[in-house]
């Protein structure tokens, strides 16, 4: 018979790495560090395990975090557990203020991420004193968690693109926090650092700000044209004109999970954007625009090729403002982007209000003529 034991949380039947501490030779300090670590690799991956599950219904990471905890608990035998001593360890008295509180869910997951990914680096090095294999198991472990996390964090991103439909894009005002902030509490979920003339150090510092404040408020935010810009404060992505850096080189750059937009003006440019790998297009201008001078209007008509042809998110840019947003809707589109009607609005958070709301009124009021229409069509009668 294999031999193991029977783990009451949830892993049932455990077979046990036999183990190497047969002639004792191992110090007590060290196995009491072993099994305090596998416990705090497991509840961490616990509680990443349940927003996998409940909050992202994800099978394949809720599957993922399963499957470590369980190699983990393949290793905390009965002779680790043997060592805990909770009420002559002086660490259960130690808390950091910032445990106490988690500004959202981001940090929530990054705090347990990195508990996990400390514990596996600690059973990696005292491993070594216990078990010929430990080291490397572990250290392999890790390698798996960094992957997930990355993955899951980039997910995350993608899921909160896909549900915004309003992109403020700025432009430099001496409000510019301020307008920002007021958008945000409006319900803003997607802002682009954009400011032609500014000085390198200006940029890096409004980018800064900015990103902290979008974050605060559980908001993507990306920087317009620089990569390096957006590399430097860790924002969510870029976004790349015709003439900026080639999507393939800022890939490379901002690996996988980044987010990268991509103008297009044209049906052979938004099939080049796709074929790039760009995570979204911007679809303009739809009308002409003081913020884009010299850029002929690609109209309506270019925005219903895109409501009937891009694969991908799309925001409609371009002249777009309280007054024509309902035609820019009812031509397809689901999501746009605008520069001066939050940038010059008196009530940038009401105004944002007021963009979100249409998407939802224009919707439900289109498809309530469609209904109609089609009892027309199909009961004359009634
Ligand atoms: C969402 C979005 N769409 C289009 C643009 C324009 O980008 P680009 O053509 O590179 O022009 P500049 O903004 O750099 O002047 C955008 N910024 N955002
Ligand atoms: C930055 C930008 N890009 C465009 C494009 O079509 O690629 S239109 C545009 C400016 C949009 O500004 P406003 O909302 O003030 O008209
Ligand atoms: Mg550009």
């Amino acid at each position: 018979m294999n031999a193991g034991w029977y783990d009451e949380n949830n892993n049932g039947f455990v077979p046990m790495v036999e183990s190497h501490n047969q002639r004792g030779q191992v110090q007590p300090a060290v196995c009491r560090i072993l099994d305090a670590n596998l416990d705090r690799a497991r509840e961490g991956l616990r509680i990443i395990e349940e927003w996998c599950r409940f909050g992202l219904n994800n099978a394949q990471f809720s599957g993922e975090c399963k499957q470590l905890r369980q190699e983990l608990a393949t290793w905390h035998s009965p002779e680790l557990r043997a060592a805990r001593d909770t009420l002559g360890d002086p660490g259960t008295q130690l808390t950091h203020p910032q445990e106490q509180q988690r500004a959202d869910l981001k940090s929530l997951l990054q705090a347990n991420f990195c508990r996990v990914e400390e514990a596996l680096r600690v059973l990696e090095e005292y491993g070594k004193l216990y078990h010929p294999q430990m080291g490397s198991v572990f250290k392999q472990m890790r390698y798996r968690v960094y992957t997930l996390e990355s993955r899951l964090l980039g997910y995350e991103r993608q899921q909160r693109l896909l549900r915004s439909q309003l992109y403020l894009v700025t432009s430099p005002t001496k409000d510019l926090l301020s307008v920002v902030e007021a958008a945000l509490a409006g319900g803003l979920t997607l802002v682009q650092y954009r400011d032609k003339n500014a000085s390198d150090g200006e940029r890096l510092s409004y980018a800064q700000q900015l990103c902290q404040l979008c974050h605060q408020y559980g908001a993507l935010f990306l920087v317009n044209d620089r990569v390096d810009i957006a590399l430097a404060v860790d924002a969510d992505g870029v976004h790349l004109g015709q003439q900026d850096m080639p999507i393939n080189a800022a890939r490379q750059l901002l690996g996988p999970h980044k987010i990268i937009g991509s103008s297009t003006t044209n049906p052979e440019e938004m099939q080049r954007a796709i074929q790039g790998g760009a995570d979204y297009i911007g679809v303009g201008p739809v009308y002409e625009t003081p913020t884009k001078v010299g850029k002929p209007a690609a109209g309506l008509e270019y925005v219903r090729y895109a409501a009937q042809h891009s694969p991908i998110p799309w925001f409609a840019i371009g002249g777009i403002d309280v007054n024509n947003i309902n035609d820019v809707i009812l031509a397809g589109a689901e999501r746009v982007a605008v520069v001066r009607a939050l940038m010059e609005a008196e009530q940038p958070t009401l105004v944002t209000q007021y963009f979100l709301s249409q998407f939802t009124r224009v919707h439900i009021q289109s498809k309530s003529e469609l209904s109609q229409s089609y009892v027309r069509a199909n009961h004359p009668g009634s």
